[in-house]
């Protein structure tokens, strides 16, 4: 079974409590189930790691780097210094694209970098949960590039 990471870093397993006029209401469940609805087409399952700490986040990166095909990485606030997440995931050998569910570039400025995002596939900002799913399209195409390659 092919799997697809979901990884999701501080305080985004309060989705649905946690200024919804900012993040919406979805809960990061809703929000798995939309990512599943999305590559279950493809024969895709999907593991949903949240932590509040980067240790965890990183155990769980380097936990699932040679069984998954790909990641969705919402790291929150880790954005900003999470260097050893960024040392992670450039250590994961799978295409992964950073999503935010606000716009970033449209709040304060302590948000406006992201150390991970110079070495994702791609990012999708200020797209709400539709940016999950968008990215999870993104990765079918993507991995199936690849899966592609490999095959010439
Ligand atoms: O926790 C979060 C959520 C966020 O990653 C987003 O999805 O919009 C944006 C981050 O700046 C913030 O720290």
């Amino acid at each position: 079974m092919t799997t697809l990471l979901l990884l999701n870093g501080p305080n985004l397993g309060i989705l649905g409590q946690r200024e919804p006029e900012i993040y919406g209401h979805d809960t990061l469940d809703d929000i798995a189930g939309y990512v599943a609805d999305e590559v279950a087409g493809a024969g895709w399952k999907v593991v949903s790691v949240q932590d509040e700490s980067e240790g965890e986040l990183v155990r769980a990166v380097h936990a699932h780097r040679f069984s998954t095909i790909g990641a969705i990485v919402n790291p929150g606030a880790l954005m900003i210094a999470g260097w050893s997440l960024r040392d992670a995931l450039a250590a994961y050998p799978r295409p992964w694209i950073e999503v935010h569910l606000s716009n970033v570039w449209a709040r304060e400025q302590f948000r406006h970098e992201s150390v991970i995002a110079p070495l994702a596939s791609g990012v999708v900002v200020g797209l709400g949960a539709l940016g999950y799913r968008l990215a999870a399209r993104a990765l079918l195409q993507l991995c199936d590039t690849d899966a592609a390659r490999e095959t010439r």
